[in-house]
C-alpha cells in the first residue's frame, strides 16, 4: 500500500523547521492543557520552535499519529526526529535531558536570566 499523501507534507514541515510542535490551537493560543504545557516547556527553556494546529485540519490530525505511530497530540520534532509527548517531554524538562537534547542537536537556548 503506498503511503498516505499527508506524509509528503508533514516531512517538508519537519525539514523546514528545527523543533516543530504538532498541537492543538497555537503557541499565543493553545487550545488543550498537554499543548500548553509543551508550549510552557519551550518558553522556559527560550527555544524557538514553529508550531502546527492540528485543529484546523483532520487529515493532519490523523496522519501525524500514523506518521509518528505515535496516538497522542502535542508531539515535538527536534531536528527531524520525533521526541515525544506531553509526558515525556515534561520528564525530559525536569531532568534536564531535553535541554541537553537541543544543544546536542545545536539548538539555540535563550540564556538564563
Ligand atoms: N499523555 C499524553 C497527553 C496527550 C493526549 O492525551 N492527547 C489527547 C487529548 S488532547 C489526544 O491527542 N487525543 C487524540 C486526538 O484528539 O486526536 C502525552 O503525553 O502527550
Ligand atoms: S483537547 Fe481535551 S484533553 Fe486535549
Amino acid at each position: 500500500m503506498s503511503e498516505p499523501q499527508v506524509f509528503e507534507r508533514i516531512r517538508d514541515e519537519i525539514g523546514k523547521n528545527d523543533v516543530l510542535l504538532f498541537m492543538k490551537g497555537t503557541p499565543v493560543f493553545p487550545q488543550c492543557g498537554f499543548s500548553a504545557a509543551v508550549v510552557d516547556v519551550l518558553s522556559q527553556l527560550g527555544v524557538k520552535f514553529h508550531g502546527v494546529n492540528i485543529l484546523v485540519d483532520p487529515e493532519l490530525r490523523q496522519g501525524i499519529k500514523e506518521f509518528s505511530q505515535w496516538p497522542t497530540i502535542p508531539q515535538l520534532y527536534v531536528k527531524g526526529e520525533f521526541v515525544g509527548g506531553c509526558d515525556i517531554i515534561r520528564e525530559m524538562f525536569e531532568t534536564g535531558e531535553l535541554e541537553q537534547v537541543f544543544k546536542e542537536k545545536g539548538v539555540a537556548l535563550a540564556e538564563a536570566a
